[in-house]
């Protein structure tokens, strides 16, 4: 089966074109700085994609379509073959997730206006945390808000938790589901994983993709209360809401939200720069720190996603920070550029660091191809519109 997957990530567009049964990769490739003057919206990303497929898929019809899907909210903890309702569903999930929903379900209407009778999955980021204890999953709060609201955790990024999760107890020979780690994926938007026999029993983003580490333009961890005292001091829903998802984090901090541009800035002298990732690298610390404890004791701390993967500095500040767990780094492995899963810890090292190459467009389009094989025999109803 011949699957076209999109991933809209909240800062780019990545794409792949992959023949599911002989597992052959067709066409893989990324439309990033989106929200930059090149690429000012995920409308142009779609743009863009429409433009390079042609010659990418050289005659070749696609069988089937992928979505990255961020929110499931309460309801989707499996990946779903998308009609009418389920992309209305996805739209209201919108507000807990600003920056990726509707940018799904834009590239859902764009592929159904294009290609009416290809069949489109939803893969969810919230469907590998659905294991989360209610003593993770729950704030709090008044149990009515969770009643009324679903006002809980979810946790995102999920899909590529449960892709480096089982790779990265391979690396280790250990077998997956009894592999005790804690990953971190570092991209645009970032959050950290506690895993316990293979599955999640703890992560860093919550009700939404805002709670947890300093991302590229998110604040992650505030107290509440600011935003209580901004309320009254006029602010509204909407200028909290891009205060928080697209004015803060690393941009607030360092003029940028881009890691490679902030590590120019650093690397060149200016503070302001160094001292963001400083802070970043401060929050990601505490957190490796606290899901140790949670999985009682992790076989492996394990980086991935754009930053996670590319960037030897982040990596270095992070990892010195956590002296009092008794992990060191292998200075030169850690700097050496190479692909694939790797050890980036010294032999002195009381957990094994590694980088681990995340890959959710592959675990989508696998999702896809096993969702629409299921499905083929009871077709779902009409196509969104
Ligand atoms: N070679 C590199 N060195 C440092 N950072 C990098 C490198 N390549 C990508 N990144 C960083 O990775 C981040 C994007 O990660 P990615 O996982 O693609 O994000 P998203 O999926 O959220 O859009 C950006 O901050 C980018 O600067
Ligand atoms: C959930 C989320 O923040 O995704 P991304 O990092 O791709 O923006
Ligand atoms: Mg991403």
């Amino acid at each position: 089966m011949l699957v076209l997957v999109i991933n809209s990530g909240s800062s780019s567009l990545k794409y792949q074109v992959r023949d599911t049964a002989t597992g052959e990769l067709l066409v893989k490739g990324i439309i990033d700085r989106i929200g930059e003057e090149a690429v000012p919206d995920h409308g142009a990303a779609l743009e863009e994609l429409a433009r390079r497929l042609p010659e990418a898929l050289g005659g070749r019809d696609i069988d089937a379509v992928g979505h990255r899907v961020v929110h499931g909210g309460e309801r989707f903890s499996e990946p779903v073959l998308i009609d009418n309702e389920i992309v209305r569903s996805i739209e209201r999930l919108s507000p807990l997730a600003p920056l990726h929903n509707p940018a799904s379900a834009r590239g859902i209407r764009a592929v159904h206006d294009k290609w009416p009778d290809t069949p489109q999955v939803a893969v969810f980021d919230t469907a590998f945390h659905r294991t989360l204890p209610e003593h993770a999953w729950r704030y709090a709060l008044p149990n009515s808000l969770y009643r009324k609201y679903g006002i809980r955790r979810y946790g995102f990024h999920g899909t590529s938790y449960g892709f480096v999760a089982p790779a990265a107890a391979r690396f280790l020979g250990i077998n997956p589901e009894e592999f005790d780690a804690v990953i971190a994926h570092l991209g645009n938007g970032a959050s950290v994983a506690a895993i316990k026999d293979g599955r999640s029993i703890d992560t860093s983003m919550g009700f939404t993709p805002l709670e947890g580490l300093v991302m590229g333009t998110r604040s992650g961890d505030v107290d509440p209360s600011i935003l209580v005292f901004l309320l009254r001091e006029g602010y509204d829903a909407k200028t909290l809401d891009d205060l928080l998802n697209r004015e803060s984090g690393l941009l607030a901090l360092g003029g940028a939200s881009d890691m490679r541009t902030l590590e120019e800035a650093a690397a060149a002298g200016n503070t302001t720069a160094a001292t963001a990732l400083d802070i970043a690298a401060y929050r990601l610390a505490k957190y490796i720190g606290a899901y140790h404890v949670a999985v009682g004791g992790a076989q492996a701390v394990v980086f991935t996603a754009g930053i996670g993967e590319n960037s030897w500095d982040f990596r270095e500040l992070t990892v010195d920070k956590l002296g009092a767990l008794g992990v060191e780094l292998d200075q030169d492995a850690n700097r050496r550029r190479e692909s694939g899963a790797r050890l980036i810890s010294s032999a002195a090292s009381a957990i094994p660091v590694l980088v681990v190459p995340t890959d959710e467009e592959e675990a989508i389009a696998e999702a896809t191809a096993e969702t629409v094989a299921r499905n083929s025999a009871s077709p779902a109803g009409a196509a969104p519109s």
